[in-house]
């Protein structure tokens, strides 16, 4: 196994259940010793997290039934008093047969009766690979839990959207085998799954052979950020331009202030001569001027941008296509997502896209599929990375490489946050980082910003209180890189 494949199932790294199949045809040997392992692990976790209590297992006819009947015999051993309730029995010969056949405890109706005897319910109905809704009973079951906890998802989850085949059961535990999925980082899944622990199950590292991932939980192991060095100086840091806009100057000074506090080493920003009147006195860290696009991308120090924050359609018009036409690297947010409403090929060559999901939907249309589907699929068609932000940020490269980012808080939805987003994605753009390791980075950043602001305010914070937490929010970052590297 190569030191790439290896490096690309990092700890980080999302199982999809395609990829899961892939594997376990892999290891068909050792599907038996993975299933009673599995069956282990969560048993142990139910010990370390509940006292002894009166526990049902809900089995499905598939593998993650098999796991189930598991689980029971090992509560079982230690003492816990349990029953099973499979939904159906699984197929004779198959794998969960074989697990249900050494399942010699009291076996009841799958019924709401017996859910609500039960002190715990263990969801083993169904795994992450469900595609068609939940079955009426199984819904009706799971309405008359008390306390549940689910094998590899709440059943009704898909696995790889986060999207709900209905009304799924909520989960105090959910417990990911081998790797987290992608569905347990995404809405309304995670609401459902409660905590999610991943145990190790002796999944062999051969079986990673020949797979590729293309999902990670946005973690700072993902993108090495760039150190910084003796002899650096404000153009190896990397400039930052914007266009600043003559009647919304808080979002560009936002995006700027962001772009320094992150490490950029010089702001650039051009307005008109309105504007760079009153942007002279509010950035006085920024070089302001009031030259033409035309004219400033003649300077190839200025091939960052960050173009939209504060914009009007008319400012979007008069700046955008001349940097898109010299090839510049733009982050495009706000006004410049409004100006192509509904035609995303007016941003073709744009590096970055921020869209919040309303934006999103303005520029693309509505989201037939799922944010997670809808943002790769908008990646791909304008080969520009999609960062569609939210509680369960989205980060699509064009090449398919998705990271899902849940390292934030809700005290980031406070207006002028997004422009800080853009701006410290310009930053890390301008000091060489490639367009997706970028914006995972930034949106890895923005939202630690967050916490540390919201834990020294008490929660409530503005935009102003996370550009001064930008610093050491990524000084964070790099300490957590330290630490990996030297692990
Ligand atoms: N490598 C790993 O990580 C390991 C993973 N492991 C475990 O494997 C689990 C995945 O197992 P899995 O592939 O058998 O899927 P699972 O969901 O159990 O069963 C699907 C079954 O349900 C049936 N079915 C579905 N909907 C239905 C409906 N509406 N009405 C009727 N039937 C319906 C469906 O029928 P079919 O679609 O074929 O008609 C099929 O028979 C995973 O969650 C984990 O717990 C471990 O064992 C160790 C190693
Ligand atoms: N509930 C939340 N949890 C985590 N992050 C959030 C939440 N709400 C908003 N955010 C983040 O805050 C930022 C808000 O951006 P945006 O909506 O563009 O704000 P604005 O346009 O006012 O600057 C985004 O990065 C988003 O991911
Ligand atoms: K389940």
């Amino acid at each position: 196994m190569s030191h790439s494949e290896r490096m690309s199932f990092e700890t980080n790294a999302l199982l999809t259940p395609h990829e899961t199949l892939q594997m376990d045809a892999h290891m068909s040997s050792s599907l038996e010793f993975l299933m009673e392992n599995a069956g282990a692990m969560v048993a142990r976790l139910i010990r370390q997290h509940f006292k002894s209590c009166r526990v049902l297992v809900a089995c499905g006819p598939g593998n993650n039934g098999g796991d189930g009947y598991v689980v029971a015999r090992y509560l079982q051993g230690w003492g816990w008093p349990v029953s099973v309730a499979p939904w159906k029995k699984p197929q004779h010969g198959s794998l969960a047969a074989r697990a249900a056949q050494e399942w010699t405890g009291p076996i009841v109706a799958f019924e709401a009766a017996e859910a609500m005897r039960a002190e715990l319910v263990v969801d083993a109905v169904f795994g992450a690979g469900l595609s068609r809704p939940l079955p009426e009973d199984v819904v009706h079951f799971f309405q008359h839990v008390p306390r549940c906890v689910a094998i590899d998802v709440p059943s009704g989850v898909d696995g790889v959207t986060g999207a709900c085949w209905g009304e799924v059961p909520q989960a105090l535990l959910t417990v990911a085998l081998v790797r987290k999925r992608p569905g347990h980082l995404l809405e309304p899944a995670t609401g459902r799954c409660g905590q999610v622990v991943c145990v190790d199950i002796g999944m062999p590292e051969e079986a990673f052979s020949g797979l590729k991932a293309r999902y990670w939980e946005n973690t700072p192991s993902l993108w090495p950020l760039p150190l910084q060095y003796e002899q650096d100086h404000k153009y190896t840091r990397g400039v930052v331009s914007l266009y600043g806009g003559a009647h919304m100057p808080g979002a560009a000074r936002f995006a700027s202030d962001s772009a320094r506090h992150t490490g950029a080493g010089l702001v650039c920003v051009s307005s008109s001569e309105e504007g760079a009147a009153l942007y002279r006195t509010v950035l006085p860290g920024c070089v302001v001027d009031q030259k033409t696009p035309y004219d400033s991308v003649k300077d190839q120090r200025r091939r960052v941008w960050v173009c939209g924050p504060g914009l009007t359609f008319k400012e979007v018009e008069s700046v955008l296509p001349t940097l898109l036409e010299a090839q510049c690297h733009v982050i495009a947010d706000a006004g410049a997502l409004a100006w192509a409403d509904g035609l995303p090929e007016k941003l073709r060559g744009v590096k970055v896209m921020t869209p919040h999901l309303g934006e999103f939907v303005r520029v693309f249309g509505p989201v037939r599929t799922s944010r997670l589907e809808a943002a790769q699929q908008a990646s791909k068609e304008t080969g520009s990375v999609i960062v569609l932000k939210g509680a369960d940020t989205v980060i699509a490269a064009p090449d398919g490489r998705t990271a899902i980012n849940r390292h934030a808080t809700p005290a980031l939805a406070t207006a002028g946050s997004g422009d800080v987003l853009s701006g410290i994605i310009a930053a890390l753009c301008a000091s060489g980082m490639p367009a997706w390791e970028a914006s995972c980075a930034a949106v890895w950043i923005h939202g630690e910003a967050g916490r540390q602001a919201a834990q020294a305010k008490g929660g409530w914070i503005v935009a102003e209180d996370l550009i001064t937490f930008l610093g050491k929010a990524r000084h964070a970052a790099e300490k957590s890189q330290k630490l990996s590297i030297n692990r």
